[in-house]
């Protein structure tokens, strides 16, 4: 395993803390953990609450054995009602790399491929950038950084740090997943670095602390009674972490 103690660099890396601020702090709500009957208007709740983007899971039952949720017709007829949000689509799914197309075609904004699932991670965000995608590489818990890992994740817009194991929402934060992101901030320091998984203010400022500027939070907003009181408390606690960051 690649501790901190052994940083790993690529060839337009370099450790430059500090230059974090120029980073965007931003939130994303899972929809997952709203109303699935009434996702356009669950969409529709947190966007005018303040949230940056929404984060869309597409699960294929396979990939996470056993758990689906809503496929590219769904998000489709979503994009029809909000035209101009920032859709984030997670792809849990086997072999993520042959939606892209049709991800373009109905309207993501972002697209997200898992290392694990993805045959040639290097070749699917060259095609998704041909294609006008942004594009986003996941790391599931028991991924470890790794050269080989590094020179893949320097193609991709962010890195999406899964601090729970894929999924289901509700989960517990994994800490142990901080000097993963720490890692990454290190030889990465100006891509975007997104956590998902257990995300509440107080996480969310371990992550920020650790390098992370964007985060995804299901539970944390949607089981709030006051969203916008949510979304602003983890757009706080991302902002305090960042200041940690900046300061160590
Ligand atoms: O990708 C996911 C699970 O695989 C969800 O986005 C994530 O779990 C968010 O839910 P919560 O904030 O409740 O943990």
């Amino acid at each position: 395993m690649v501790t901190s103690a052994s940083p790993l660099r690529v060839s337009a890396g370099g450790s430059q803390q500090g230059s974090l601020s120029a980073l965007p702090i931003r939130v994303g709500p899972s929809v997952l953990a709203g109303d699935l009957s009434k996702l356009a208007f669950e969409t529709r709740r947190v966007i005018r609450a303040g949230a940056d983007y929404i984060h869309l899971d597409m699960f294929d039952g396979n990939w996470v054995q056993g758990a689906f949720t809503f496929g590219p017709m769904v998000v489709k007829a979503l994009r029809d009602h909000e035209p101009r949000a920032y859709f984030d689509v997670h792809l849990c799914v086997m072999r993520p790399e042959e939606y892209l197309e049709e991800m373009k075609h109905i309207g993501v904004s972002r697209v997200t491929l898992h290392f694990e699932a993805t045959r040639d991670p290097g070749a699917a965000a060259n095609r998704a950038h041909g294609l006008g995608l942004e594009i986003g590489l996941a790391l599931a818990p028991e991924t470890q950084v790794d050269e080989k890992l590094l020179s893949i994740a320097e193609l991709f817009d962010v890195v999406l740090v899964m601090t729970v194991p894929p999924g289901f929402g509700g989960q517990s934060f994994m800490p142990e997943m901080l000097p993963k992101l720490r890692q990454l901030r290190e030889v990465f320091p100006t891509k975007a670095l997104e956590v998902d998984g257990g995300v509440t203010p107080t996480t969310a400022a371990l992550a920020a602390a650790a390098g992370a500027n964007e985060a995804v939070a299901g539970s944390s907003v949607f089981h709030s009674r006051n969203l916008r009181r949510a979304i602003r408390e983890l757009r706080h606690g991302l902002e305090q972490g960042q200041q940690t960051w900046q300061q160590s």
